[in-house]
């Protein structure tokens, strides 16, 4: 594990050990959001004339520090679900400056599948998002063992949650089951911070054929994304491109109508 991701998990088993105390897992089957009904982000990535383009919310990282301090949830994610297949919502505050209540916000105003981004290290998680309204969960093998990703991923999918399994490179491959409804390649090296597509381009031959494929994170161009969608990736994660800027919504539109427009001249 690279000392971001050890720092990362060992706060997150912390954090969760009190909230159970706090929060009784029983508890989330009354939350309003646990009832509602789950939305397919597979159906969504697969429908014809997809963008394919998972855009996120995202107020900070490790990596950039503060990216986006003023621009709303309900905003961004309002904009977002004019053209996205679906949205990723960070709900850690430590490190991403995100909440649940940012994904309680979002699924008021969304109308396409929304993705808990968080890092997920013990089943109590698992609940906790189906009650703040989340279709989707990530699980991300560098955090996790291979028997905890089929096990979370099973508890998943009990609670009718479909599952992102994530990887960076070829010693995670071990990590995908049966369970686990796609797989995305993180394209950021844990230990640098840097991005760099050919990660996703690499392993896209390793990846099972009925697991869609997502390219993760450094996706900051149109061009970009027709080459993944050229090598077979069917959903690509973008955070930074679009939060960087003072007008998240605006910088939204902009990509998808140009990636429309070199759709069309292809
Ligand atoms: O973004 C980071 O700095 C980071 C650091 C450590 C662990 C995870 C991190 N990012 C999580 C993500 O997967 C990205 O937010 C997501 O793929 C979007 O990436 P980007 O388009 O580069 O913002």
């Amino acid at each position: 594990m690279s000392n971001i991701l050890e720092k990362i998990v060992a706060d997150k088993q912390l954090e969760v050990a009190q909230k159970k105390q706090a929060i009784p897992v029983e508890t989330y089957k009354d939350y309003p959001n646990y009832k509602l009904e789950r939305r397919s982000l597979k159906a969504s990535l697969l429908k014809e004339g997809s963008t394919g383009i998972i855009a996120e919310y995202k107020r900070k990282s490790p990596s950039k520090g503060i990216i986006n301090a003023t621009a709303q949830v309900e905003d961004v994610v309002k904009a977002y679900s004019k053209a996205a297949a679906g949205i990723s919502v960070l709900t850690d505050e430590k490190y991403f400056g995100g909440t649940n209540d940012d994904l309680i916000a979002a699924r008021k105003v969304a109308t396409v599948p929304l993705l808990r981004k968080e890092f997920i290290v013990d089943e109590y998680q698992i609940h906790e998002a189906r009650a703040i309204g989340a279709d989707l969960i990530l699980l991300i093998a560098a955090c996790l063992t291979p028997e905890q990703v089929k096990h979370f991923a099973s508890v998943a999918k009990q609670l009718e949650l479909e599952v992102l399994l994530e990887i960076h490179d070829e010693t995670e491959l071990v990590h995908i089951c049966d369970e686990v409804d796609f797989v995305g390649v993180n394209n950021r090296n844990l230990k640098t911070f840097s991005v760099d597509i050919n990660t996703s381009l690499r392993l896209f031959d390793s990846i099972p054929a009925d697991k869609p494929a997502i390219a993760e994170s450094g996706i900051s161009n149109t061009d970009a994304i027709l080459t993944l969608r050229e090598a077979g990736f069917k959903g690509f994660l973008i955070g930074e491109n679009f939060m960087k800027e003072n007008d998240p919504s605006f910088a939204f539109a902009s990509f998808v109508e140009s990636l429309q427009s070199s759709v069309k001249n292809e």
